[in-house]
């Protein structure tokens, strides 16, 4: 690490945790560097969560969100973002996955143009995965990154891996283990701070930066804070200033209204924004929790074609290649199926068809969930888009306006897609105790975004009351209670992820599911009980 010590003098970050193993990611100069991040970041972050808390009482008033006035200016005026370094020049399939050691390994030799290292969506933050992955990221960029597995298979990086792009936390998630100054420091800083402290020199000195997908942002404001955080960074670490370059994601309600405004916060450094189509259908339900008229059907009703996530993704589209920046497609859940050749072939079928809708809507690339995807998805893109992205597909027919972004999608709730609901939303929230942040459920890939949404839905349907399934039976406590004693049970029972906190996880769906309120993050009260 090249930085001077002695550029790192205030009083450092605490941490409340074994640390042995981790002296050389919790460094003296590490913590420091997170002290400056946090004094600097801490009394706006707490601003932002306060606006947002003002905002979606505003929702629950009876208010609907909209483009902001106050904006129209950036909006209108012609401005382009910074230019994007050859590294990202083609990102036309990136893997995702956590930041485990094997399947970094695994995704950076996927074939996959980019690897998105996830700290967020899948990943259970519990200190140790966090702070593993630090070091498996930080073995990863100086090249040294190996795993032998119990059954002795040995696994190293290959001569073409993917470009390495790192998923802090959200800005609403605290890490309980770092304080400083006696206040916790945001999940969001310990996860970049320690990534950008250890690698920034080293991928700088490739041609290469620290480079961030950035999530769950709902307003400009938040946005110019990264830059701002990103900026004084780039400053101690002795870095050109947007040697840093940051991705969005848009997948939340707020902020589709702001796209133009959140790549004009981050214009030195931004690359793109990204459809999080699961975040952002959560993050629908739950903006609009208090409208009745608005309530969304069965979660596998709610898919990307639908009137609504169509106009999202095509106004995405349309923002950025006016901007110069990528529009980046999301995922799809399927994953392959073992041992059942006819469902495997309507599984990829399906990832097929998402892809092949994302590239000829004009996106500059996509997401796939796991290495036997890339192929897949690889095959459409090449075969779509001969030219390493499509900002020239300017999408102008594309007229999209605030009814269009918030009209919602017709369909049932059925019995099936209820119960549904319930078994994924606890079998996650197990697993999730556990510290599995992703895990398959039914051929599906579900992570915090997608258990989000299931568990929304439930509290949802059930608050709103009269409610009827498609065979009109009422919709009530009484079934929610017994579905959820029934999946308990059996997967106490199993050995799946999950069963050995099968017990916690039920009674925390219960509380959230019975409260009056719908509870703003699944993963805010499970973090309590995270070991
Ligand atoms: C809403 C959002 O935020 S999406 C982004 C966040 N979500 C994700 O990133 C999902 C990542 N995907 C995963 O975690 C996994 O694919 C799961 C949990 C869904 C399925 O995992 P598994 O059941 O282990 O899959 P499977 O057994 O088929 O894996 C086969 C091999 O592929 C590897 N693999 C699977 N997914 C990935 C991945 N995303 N990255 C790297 N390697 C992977 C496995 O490690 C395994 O390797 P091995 O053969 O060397 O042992
Ligand atoms: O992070 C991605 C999403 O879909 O949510
Ligand atoms: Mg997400």
């Amino acid at each position: 690490m090249a930085v001077p010590s002695e550029k790192f003098v205030s009083q450092p970050a605490q941490i409340h945790a074994d640390t042995a193993g981790y002296e050389d990611i919790l460094t003296p100069e590490a913590l420091a560097f997170l002290a400056q991040l946090h004094r600097f970041a801490e009394p706006r972050r707490q601003q932002l969560l306060q606006a947002r808390r003002q905002r979606q009482a505003r929702y629950d008033a009876g208010a609907l969100p909209d483009f902001r006035a106050d904006t129209k200016a950036i909006r209108e005026s012609d401005w382009t973002v910074a230019p994007i370094p050859a590294a990202l020049q083609d990102r036309r399939v990136e893997i995702t996955g956590p930041v485990e050691r094997k399947m970094i390994i695994n995704a950076l030799n996927s074939g996959a143009k980019v690897f998105m290292a996830d700290f967020e969506d899948s990943s259970a933050p519990s200190f140790t995965n966090q702070l593993d992955g630090q070091v498996n990221l930080r073995d990863a960029v100086d090249g040294s990154l190996e795993y032998r597995s119990p059954e002795g298979k040995e696994y190293r990086i290959g001569p073409h891996p993917a470009v390495l792009v790192v998923r802090p936390r959200g800005w609403h998630l605290p890490e309980r283990h770092v304080t400083v100054d006696g206040e916790t420091m945001a999940g969001a800083l310990v996860d970049f701070g320690l990534y950008a402290f250890h690698n920034a020199h080293h991928l700088h000195a490739r041609d290469r930066g620290p480079y961030f997908y950035l999530p769950k942002l709902e307003a400009m404001e938040e946005a110019a804070l990264w830059d701002d955080v990103m900026a004084l960074a780039e400053d101690e670490l002795d870095l050109p200033l947007g040697t840093m370059k940051a991705t969005v994601l848009i997948e939340t309600l707020p902020a589709v209204f702001q796209m133009h405004e959140i790549l004009h916060a981050l214009r030195k450094r931004v690359v793109g924004l990204n459809c999080g189509r699961w975040d952002y259908i959560f993050s629908f339900l739950k903006t609009m929790r208090r409208h009745r008229d608005r309530l969304l059907p069965d979660r596998g009703q709610v898919v990307m074609t639908v009137p609504f996530l169509k106009t999202y993704s095509e106004l995405l589209i349309q923002t950025c290649h006016r901007r110069g920046a990528f529009a980046m497609g999301g995922m799809a859940a399927q994953i392959p199926i073992k041992g059942d050749d006819d469902a495997n072939d309507q599984a990829m079928a399906k990832v097929r068809a998402d892809k092949l809708r994302e590239v000829q809507a004009g996106h500059d690339g996509t997401w796939v969930a796991h290495p036997a995807l890339v192929p897949i998805a690889m095959d459409i893109f090449d075969r779509h888009m001969p030219t390493p992205n499509q900002l020239h597909v300017q999408r102008e027919d594309v007229k999209a306006n605030r009814d269009m972004l918030i009209s919602p999608c017709g369909g049932t709730i059925s019995r099936a897609g209820f119960d549904n609901n319930v078994e994924v939303a606890l079998r996650y929230t197990a697993a999730w105790l556990e510290g599995l942040g992703c895990v398959p459920i039914h051929n599906l890939m579900e992570d915090a975004a997608t258990a989000e949404i299931a568990r929304a839905q439930l509290w949802q349907w059930l608050h709103h009351g009269s409610l009827e399934f498609s065979d009109h039976a009422p919709i009530d406590f009484a079934l929610f209670d017994h579905a959820l004693a029934k999946h308990t049970h059996r997967l106490s029972e199993s050995t799946l992820p999950g069963a050995s906190r099968a017990k916690d996880a039920a009674h925390l769906l219960a509380t959230l599911t019975h409260a009056d309120q719908l509870g703003d993050f699944l993963t805010l009260p499970a973090y309590e009980q995270l070991a």
